[in-house]
């Protein structure tokens, strides 16, 4: 079934586990994400970037929205497990509009690099527009050092759990994004992970809906070894260790937005099976093993985030 994002996170913020948000450009990812849920009997949330709508749209921003939700609900249709349509990391008005008018389950306003008030100002906006279509919002607080698509923070700005309590009021937003010291990418920690727990306890109890955890992939070591086996260049890829998302989603985070580790398990089977079968040009085949691998990290993080059998 194609549902409301706020549907999926209502319900895993009450029963205190985690529904991931996986990051899509294109058909195979997504068939794969679909087949682990599905085989996991679990809720899954698909996210496209204003990248991503490029892509797909070749530049044309409506038709790349519209293509993905026509994609997702052709999915959505003829299974039996819950799934949204999420656009992630929405910066720039145009994309929020052509979500909302392609038919999108929930937008992301992300203007965390605004100062508190301007973020406040647009996030409410955005949520009022979106609201009167009956599509949820998410939005962020504070800063992800990396890039953000478009937009590069030098430093990690951590979220203030009493401004938290102040915005999620006054925006009315359905789910919020805090920065609690992860990063965008594969190279996220310079030393060991270290998340500010007991401030996203604080951002819980002061505003009691479903949170978000950006840049929450764990970069398995597994993947990253067999794409350097076959040439690729992932020095000091680092993730945060799916201990750690336990104990966040322990505390009150509901989505876990994960892009990069499903990029890096694709290109290590895309690298092994180009190199093992040198006489292959059908992307059907040489695109399989890249498929499979990202299946596995799909159906590994539904079960470890608690999502498994929640359909
Ligand atoms: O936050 C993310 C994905 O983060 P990763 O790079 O850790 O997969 N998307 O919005
Ligand atoms: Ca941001
Ligand atoms: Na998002
Ligand atoms: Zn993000």
């Amino acid at each position: 079934m194609y549902v409301s994002t706020k549907e999926i996170l209502n319900k895993a913020s009450k029963e205190f586990y985690a529904v991931p948000a996986f990051n899509i450009n294109n058909l195979e990812f997504l068939m794969k994400i679909i087949e682990g849920a599905v085989e996991k009997n679990a809720p899954v949330i698909i996210e496209t970037s204003e990248g991503a709508i490029k892509y797909a749209g070749n530049g044309d921003i409506y038709r790349g929205a519209r293509l993905f939700v026509k994609m997702v609900r052709e999915f959505a249709e003829t299974v039996n497990i819950p799934i949204a349509l999420h656009l992630d990391h929405g910066k720039h008005m145009e994309f929020i509009a052509a979500a909302i008018r392609a038919g999108y389950s929930s937008v992301m306003i992300d203007a965390s690099h605004e100062p508190f008030k301007e973020n406040l100002k647009i996030t409410k906006e955005v949520v009022k527009w979106a609201h009167a279509s009956g599509i949820s919002v998410e939005a962020e607080l504070g800063q992800l050092a990396g890039i953000e698509d478009n937009v590069s923070a030098e430093k990690n700005v951590l979220i203030d759990p009493e401004e938290a309590k102040i915005f999620v009021e006054e925006t009315g937003v359905d789910f919020l994004a805090p920065a609690i010291g992860t990063s965008h990418g594969a190279f996220k920690f310079k030393g060991e992970a270290k998340l500010d727990f007991e401030r996203l306890k604080r951002v819980k109890e002061l505003t009691g809906i479903p949170l978000v955890l950006h840049g929450a992939s764990s970069v398995p070591e597994k993947y990253v070894k067999l794409a350097e086996e076959f040439e690729a260049n992932l020095g000091g890829a680092k993730g945060v260790p799916a201990e750690e998302i336990k104990k966040c989603v322990k505390l009150g985070i509901n989505k876990v937005n994960t892009d990069t580790d499903l990029r890096i398990a694709f290109v290590a089977g895309l690298r092994k099976h180009l190199k093992e079968n040198p006489k292959e040009f059908d992307p059907r085949k040489y695109f399989k093993e890249g498929m499979n691998f990202v299946k596995e990290v799909v159906m590994d993080r539904l079960e470890f985030l608690g999502a498994a059998g929640k359909a």
